[in-house]
């Protein structure tokens, strides 16, 4: 490490904890390079244009004329607040109709007025470049060089710290240099080549299990960015006829929690002869993930362990780990070669592109359907990197999640899939988001002048409007975003006249327009509705959401929505000026979590009594451990 000093290489590799004073090391070179240090750590609340949108906000909570009862019947307003990007002539369409938001033309401007002050064109251009943008742990942030395919100019970007050939390893504080970014791309096509070997071998049975049986059960390990990503779009695979029969006789699943029984749930029903275990974990030392794997290890071994096979070959052959930490999947006892890496430069919820969702996703629907998914996310990261600001959707996104939740105070955020298959979507993007723009300081440490983060949430619609849609409708204002398809990935019509998926689809755009407008006491009345019911029948309307409408949600289309929230994300970090690629947030839960489990074991172990501890957590620890004491009593 060099000490968080300049690296000389034009990038910026202070750390945020560094004051001011210390801007001799600021980036020379490239556009953002141009950046001072004070430039580069502008938040939002510190330029002139905050305050004009302060104001602006001021008027939407008083002036009802911007209702959006009222802003949804201009026309000419609505058709200007939407964009579209397409792909195959048209055929392929994403859709954002942002009409029923609280903006106008004018609050859009000041939004990229914002944006443009706060210097995000280079902040993007930044992440795309490969600088150190996550600046605490002093690495890059560069998810979206997964996504780029063979062939792909990359001379333009930096190559990651580790040098040109090892494919793991530290940040270390070194800077990039333009002539290592083709290495760099080589390298991350390397994995690929490796993973797309071993998935063909497994799937056509060239490699089994030690009992000589075909792999056909895969456990995946993992937890929150090592698991949720992978999750999302196996589900969103399970029934696009294309992946469907790609998985035909397979199975995927996802072990997280830490609980017995989730490991139970998950290998309850498995043969341990046709099971292939994938560990996935960034440093391969998450204490859940480590456990699991240690657990499914005894899974294993109690079963397969005979005079004749050895423990150690069934983890040779029915474990394989993604990790950027290849030494401690060595020590765990997985083979060298069938350890899939990644960088430091992929954070962790960040991952779905890298070996995290590439193994199990091609062990499971094959390569070759990953890689359509890779070019869905890659034409998003091109459109995001590439389409001015007015058109590009996950700056608008952003911007109008920035506008929500600071300026209008909705600190809530719905993401309301109109498809089963983005079941898990939600639970994804909630990591994705939560995880990155929950913080309470600047890029330069100070603190924030307001919240940062949303609290977001979703369900598939429309499961959701029988569950938490009444608080929409009647109780908070949450905007929401509402996804939606043209196509369905299983078409069924029961009746000639409505498609099924018709009828899913009349909710989609039915329930923006119920949260936009609502239902005064004058329709009520109108409509004859008893005196005592009617204050309980209005809907106060306002409430602000945005349609995404898609042509289908193929392969393709998964890829191109993980990007899209996940650069969406990232805008909403570089408008408020945080690091949104850290998460020390997690650590002090970890860290307290441990103590309680030395002392567990001390006193179940010794009979040493718990200590240290407030009176709260003495007792409820002591009920706990005195039950376990009682229970062995009575057997
Ligand atoms: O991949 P690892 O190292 O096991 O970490 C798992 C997850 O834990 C976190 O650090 C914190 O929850 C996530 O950011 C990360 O994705």
């Amino acid at each position: 490490n060099n000490g968080n000093s300049s690296n000389n290489k034009g990038f910026i590799s202070r750390p945020a904890f560094l004051p001011k004073e210390h801007t001799k090391d600021i980036p020379k070179t490239g556009d953002f390079d141009r950046m001072s240090y004070a430039q580069w750590t502008l938040k939002c609340t510190d330029v002139p244009q905050f305050d004009a949108l302060e104001a602006a906000a001021a008027s939407f909570r008083t002036d009802d004329k911007l209702h959006l009862r009222n802003l949804c019947n201009d026309s000419a307003r609505c058709a200007g607040l939407t964009a579209v990007h397409m792909n195959e002539g048209g055929r392929r369409r994403l859709h954002l109709d942002y009409s029923r938001q609280q903006v106008t033309g004018e609050v859009m401007e000041l939004l990229y007025d914002l944006a443009d002050a706060v210097n995000f064109h280079d902040r993007r251009e930044a992440m795309r470049r490969g600088a150190l943008i996550n600046s605490t742990e002093e690495r890059a942030v560069m998810h979206h060089v997964l996504r780029m395919p063979r062939g792909y100019d990359f001379s333009i970007y930096g190559t990651p710290i580790n040098g040109s050939s090892a494919h793991y390893g530290r940040a270390a504080g070194r800077g990039f240099q333009k002539s290592e970014g083709n290495v760099l791309l080589q390298n991350v096509h390397r994995v690929q080549e490796k993973i797309e070997r071993f998935s063909n071998k497994v799937r056509s049975g060239e490699i089994r299990g030690v009992t000589g049986k075909r792999l056909k059960n895969f456990v995946c390990i993992g937890i929150g960015g090592s698991q949720l990503g992978a999750e999302f779009v196996h589900e969103a695979f399970r029934a696009d006829p294309r992946a469907a029969k790609a998985a035909q006789g397979r199975t995927l699943r996802f072990l997280a929690n830490v609980d017995p029984v989730d490991f139970y749930l998950t290998t309850k029903d498995l043969d341990p002869a046709e099971t292939l275990i994938i560990v996935a974990s960034k440093t391969f030392s998450t204490a859940e993930t480590m456990l699991n794997a240690r657990t499914v290890r005894k899974w294993l071994d109690d079963s397969l362990a005979s005079i004749s096979i050895k423990q150690a070959d069934i983890t040779a052959k029915h474990m394989i780990a993604v990790s950027s930490n290849p030494d401690l999947c060595k020590k765990f006892g997985i083979l060298e070669q069938n350890v899939f890496g990644f960088w430091d430069w992929v954070g962790g919820r960040f991952s779905v592109c890298s070996a995290v969702g590439l193994v199990p996703l091609s062990l499971q629907f094959s390569f070759e359907v990953m890689e359509e998914f890779l070019a869905g996310a890659h034409d998003i990261d091109e459109h995001f990197f590439n389409a001015p600001p007015r058109d590009n959707i996950p700056v608008i996104l952003g911007l109008l999640g920035v506008w929500n939740s600071t300026f209008l105070g909705y600190g809530t955020r719905a993401l309301l899939p109109y498809a089963q298959a983005l079941r898990r979507f939600p639970a994804h993007i909630q990591q994705v988001d939560m995880e990155s723009n929950g913080k309470s300081v600047a890029l330069d440490g100070t603190p924030l002048l307001h919240e940062s983060g949303e609290i977001l949430f979703g369900e598939p619609g429309t499961n959701g409007q029988h569950s938490f849609y009444q608080c929409l409708h009647q109780g908070r204002v949450v905007p929401a975003d509402f996804i939606g398809f043209m196509e369905s990935q299983q078409p069924f019509a029961l009746e000639k006249e409505v498609a099924n998926h018709d009828e899913l689809m009349s909710n989609f755009f039915a329930q923006p327009d119920a949260l936009a407008y609502g239902k005064t006491l004058v329709d009520l009345i109108q409509e004859g509705v008893p005196a005592p019911l009617r204050q309980h029948m209005v809907f106060a309307g306002n409430r602000p959401s945005s349609s995404i409408l898609m042509t289908k949600l193929d392969v393709f289309a998964v890829g191109q929505l993980l990007a899209l929230y996940e650069h969406r994300t990232a805008v909403q970090g570089f408008i408020w000026g945080i690091n949104s690629f850290d998460q020390f947030g997690v650590e002090l839960g970890k860290v307290m979590a441990k103590n309680v489990r030395t002392q567990i074991t001390a006193a179940r172990l010794r009979g040493v009594s718990v200590q240290g501890f407030n009176g709260s957590t003495t007792s409820l620890l002591e009920l706990y451990l005195n039950h376990g004491k009682m229970m062995e009593h009575e057997e």
